[in-house]
């Protein structure tokens, strides 16, 4: 993997006050140029060679993981039944698959890579935080939790609201690193209306913050059969009070 000297450095070009105002108006927000040119770059080029991705999707009632090791034991078949199973659940009811690194979890484990604590780092130091205060107006914001993701053809999240009882989630981020993509390739984070119409959606991009209050419902649409590429992004909550520590 391909470390970055420094880890991510925030844009210092930003307008708090002025995305703060917007922010406010609608509660979702994009933020282009979200770090530094070459901090995004080098972030872009420890992710896209990455290489350790879980996979992530929902059994039962909870998110469920299946390992690097584990996968790479799956036959074909194993594969295709598992496909079958969750397009099954997500017919109906809230269901996902992508790739994912727990950045949050490997940092308090103590086993994530440098580039990860780093990013890690970043994410909870006080120009991110600060930023993130300033524009959401929760002064009580105290920490964020991250994971990396991947999402290639087939991938998707259904719609939901991401409000989790204990979390104190103020707000949800999604930092993304794709450095080029169409809309035609899917792969969307869509926003719903009370009546089901999505009244926005951003399409992935390059070193943009997606930043939009909890709860509100919200899903990221299959990504193509025909996409070539991958939708890289670390998403994650901005929560209150102090970082409880592992397994939360
Ligand atoms: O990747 C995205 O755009 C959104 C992710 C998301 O909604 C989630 O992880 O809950
Ligand atoms: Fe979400």
């Amino acid at each position: 993997m391909t470390e970055p000297d420094t880890g991510p450095i925030l844009n210092p070009a930003l307008d708090g006050a002025a995305l703060a105002r917007l922010y406010g108006a609608a509660g979702r927000l994009h933020i282009a140029g979200i770090m530094t040119e070459p901090s995004a770059k080098a972030l872009h080029d420890v992710i896209a060679t990455f290489a350790d991705w879980n996979l992530s999707l929902r059994k039962g009632d909870g998110d469920h993981s299946i390992p690097p090791e584990q996968r790479r034991h799956m036959s074909a078949d194993q594969m295709a039944t598992l496909r079958r199973l969750i397009d099954m659940s997500a017919t109906q009811g809230f269901q996902y698959l992508f790739e994912n690194y727990p950045i949050y979890d490997a940092c308090h484990a103590g086993i994530a890579p440098p580039a990860f604590r780093q990013l890690f780092d970043f994410l909870n130091g006080e120009a991110f935080l600060g930023l993130m205060r300033q524009i959401t107006g929760h002064s009580d914001i105290g920490f964020a939790d991250a994971q990396v993701t991947r999402f290639t053809a087939g991938d998707f999240l259904t719609t939901h609201d991401d409000d989790v009882d204990g979390k104190d989630r103020r707000a949800a981020y999604v930092l993304n690193l794709t450095p080029s993509w169409r809309a035609d390739w899917g792969g969307i984070l869509q926003f719903l209306d009370g009546d089901g119409h999505v009244e926005a959606g951003f399409v992935p991009s390059f070193n943009a913050l997606n930043l939009f209050s909890v709860p509100k419902l919200h899903a990221v649409s299959q990504v193509s059969t025909f996409s070539p590429g991958a939708r890289l992004s670390v998403t994650g909550w901005l929560r209150a009070g102090k970082d409880p520590g592992p397994a939360q």
